[in-house]
């Protein structure tokens, strides 16, 4: 058996789009995600966030689940159009009375609380005036930090700023697949640089608020980026991969620079940066949150897409999105952060699976695969603990099966399967399995 720490955070972690449904409900304004879902074309089967999980009224239910799966931790994201229907300024108490209540309740079951403030759902209203792209964005999200710290921070010691900004910038200003759905270099380098200014001034409001006694950090999407051959051209295609999906967000936070790489090879589309804004950026933060997934391999592609790379197929079972399953990914990263950016404290915020889950005769899940998963990623992270990393929980993605994004309903990452048409929960082998490693604090060998 490998043990893990005393006090490691075994959770499971979701977000408000993803899993609340009735996103218009009690006063709640229309969300980008919203919008995006409810434009033709944009999500696989024309799903949308509507009803998701239904959790926005299945919540005590929810919380009840999680305490039978002896979840210690609970990562969940509040969405912005709730809370500032507008954006800014008046508040929908109702919204806030939500997570008031979902906090609560999860003290009660003896759950820690870690908030994440931004899981995409930007309110309408704002991206109407510019979005990410309008620097303006910075006070707006400041403003709504600070509410959240000041309603929740008595009772909330972990926050999370923002998920995955590469994947709101690239994703959804770059490549246009997600909300907004703008395909613009230009806009999608500037959101980059707006939300690691945003993080930078709600760091500080965190700071002098009353929740400024507990601890904030940032979830970043990482992935090792392995060169395909050991020429030239490869190492360094695979440095501007690692660059672009890793350091553009990891050297501004914690070395105070953005890449240079990136600058030279982005050129004139390159946002202007001052000293004042990287020294907002860099502000110390309490922990870095991790969602690993796979690796990428990398070849060299002149000419081809935003880097002139390409990624190269490799053997080896994959998930249901197609990612190949890496495990020692996980341990390599880990220690390249705390070696390279660290020491500080680090959370794996989201680590999972999806795969093609179905209900057997008995009414069942036996998803064995998503167990084999996640053993062979809790091992790596023991691993990286054995080597001084100061990993201090590990966040499984997802609890619900849930909405996943473009792709809709199609894919289910969950621990517990959701029946969309009852909204039934059934606990997978895998959220048995989960019960006893959080049990046991740690994995069989
Ligand atoms: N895809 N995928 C699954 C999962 C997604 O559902 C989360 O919302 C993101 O934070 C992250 O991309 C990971």
């Amino acid at each position: 058996m490998r043990r893990f720490p005393e006090g490691f955070l075994w959770g499971c972690a979701t977000a408000s789009y993803q899993i609340e449904g009735s996103p218009l409900a009690d006063g709640a304004s229309p969300s980008i995600w919203h919008r995006f879902s409810h434009t033709p074309g944009n999500v696989q089967g024309g799903d949308t966030g509507d009803v998701a999980c239904d959790h926005y009224r299945r919540w005590r239910d929810d919380v009840a689940l999680m305490r039978e799966l002896g979840l210690k931790a609970y990562r969940f994201s509040i969405a912005w159009p709730r809370v500032l229907p507008d954006g800014t300024g008046r508040v929908n108490e109702a919204g806030v009375a939500f997570y008031d209540r979902l906090v609560d309740a999860l003290l009660e079951a003896g759950i820690v609380p870690f908030a994440t403030l931004y899981h995409w759902d930007l309110p309408g209203a704002l991206q109407d005036r510019g979005g990410w792209a309008n620097r303006d964005v910075v006070g707006w999200f400041t403003e709504y930090a600070g509410l959240m710290f000041e309603r929740l921070g008595d009772r909330v010691q972990h926050w999370i700023t923002l998920n995955e900004p590469w994947c709101v910038a690239h994703l959804g200003h770059v490549a246009g697949v997600h909300a907004p759905g703008m395909r613009d270099l230009w806009a999608g380098l500037r959101v980059a640089h707006h939300l690691l200014l945003a993080h930078g001034e709600a760091v500080a409001a965190f700071r002098a608020s009353r929740a400024g006694r507990g601890r904030i950090g940032i979830t970043l999407n990482l992935a090792p980026q392995h060169a395909a051959t050991s020429s030239q051209t490869d190492r360094a295609a695979t440095d501007r991969a690692d660059a672009y999906h890793n350091r553009l967000f990891l050297d501004p936070l914690f070395k105070g620079r953005y890449p240079a790489v990136l600058v030279q090879h982005f050129g004139e589309a390159w946002p202007e940066v001052t000293d004042e804004d990287l020294a907002i950026i860099r502000r110390p933060i309490d922990f870095l949150g991790i969602n690993y997934y796979s690796r990428s391999v990398v070849a060299d592609a002149p000419g081809e897409g935003l880097l002139g790379i390409r990624h190269v197929d490799t053997a080896g079972a994959r998930t249901a999105m197609g990612w190949e399953i890496y495990p020692q990914g996980l341990y390599e990263l880990l220690v390249r952060l705390h070696r390279e950016y660290g020491p500080l404290p680090l959370y794996i915020t989201e680590n999972g699976a999806a795969f093609d889950d179905r209900l057997d005769a008995s009414g069942q899940v036996d998803d064995a695969e998503r167990v084999d998963y996640l053993h062979r990623h809790f091992l790596a992270a023991r691993r990286a603990i054995d080597d001084g990393v100061r990993l201090e929980g590990y966040f499984v993605w997802s609890m619900l099966d849930n909405f996943e994004w473009a792709l809709g309903y199609s894919k289910r990452f969950g621990i517990v399967y959701v029946d969309y048409p009852s909204q039934r929960r059934i606990v997978k082998r895998s959220g048995r399995w989960y019960r006893q490693v959080i049990e046991a604090n740690g994995v069989p060998e």
